[in-house]
């Protein structure tokens, strides 16, 4: 793993994208021990800045407003030093923060099946979209509608299904050509 850290300098972000539930926070966690870099989940700090849980931002501002927030925190990142960017599962929907992204980083695109993705958040209430309809059918039938953007967009793509954050992250690190 320290292998990565010595000699690498990131000329550009390394945004993670994908549905809910890939393991993107958990990726960019694992990248971050494994490459000299800062970390920046886009929720944790939307929530941090707004004062109140994703959850709560939905209930009180409604989605559009969330998404307003996430391109504002996009084009603040463009300003930034490279580091690893955990997206929000819906951020690359919008054109604009897609342009944003192609700008100043290249994009990683994390994959499960539906079934493993309800396994991963089914105990989970974080996630506004998801708290209503938390079954296999909804998960399947967002994911189709996504899925045409979000490899329409990607540079890499990595499936994860039954494989550790390690080897997910060579996996990825390999593909980006960085080692
Ligand atoms: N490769 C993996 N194998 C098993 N569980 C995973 C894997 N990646 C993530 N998880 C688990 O799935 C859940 C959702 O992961 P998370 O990183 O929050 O996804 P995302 O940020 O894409 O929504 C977490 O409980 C996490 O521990
Ligand atoms: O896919 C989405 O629209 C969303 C994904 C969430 O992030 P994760 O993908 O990290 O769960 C979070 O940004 C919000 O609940 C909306
Ligand atoms: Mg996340």
């Amino acid at each position: 793993m320290a292998k990565y850290s010595n000699n690498l300098e990131l000329n550009s972000h390394i945004f993670l994208i994908g549905f809910m539930g890939a393991g993107k926070s958990t990726i960019a966690t694992q990248l971050k021990k494994m490459l000299p870099v800062d970390q920046m989940e886009m929720d944790e700090t939307i929530a941090r800045e707004e004062g109140m849980s994703i959850p709560d931002i939905f209930a009180k501002h409604g989605e559009s407003y969330f998404r307003d927030l996430e391109t504002t925190l996009l084009k603040d990142l463009s300003q930034c030093s490279p580091m690893i960017v955990s997206c929000g599962g819906g951020a690359v929907m919008r054109e604009e923060n897609t342009q944003i992204m192609k700008q100043c980083g290249r994009i990683v695109l994390l994959t499960a099946t539906p079934e493993t993705v309800y396994e991963r958040v089914k105990d989970n209430t974080d996630r506004p979209i998801l708290n209503n309809n938390m079954n296999v059918d909804y998960i399947r039938s967002l994911m189709e509608k996504r899925r045409s953007r979000y490899e329409s967009v990607a540079d890499i793509t990595v499936a994860t299904d039954g494989k550790s954050a390690e080897e997910i992250c060579e996996e990825i690190l390999s593909a980006l050509n960085i080692q």
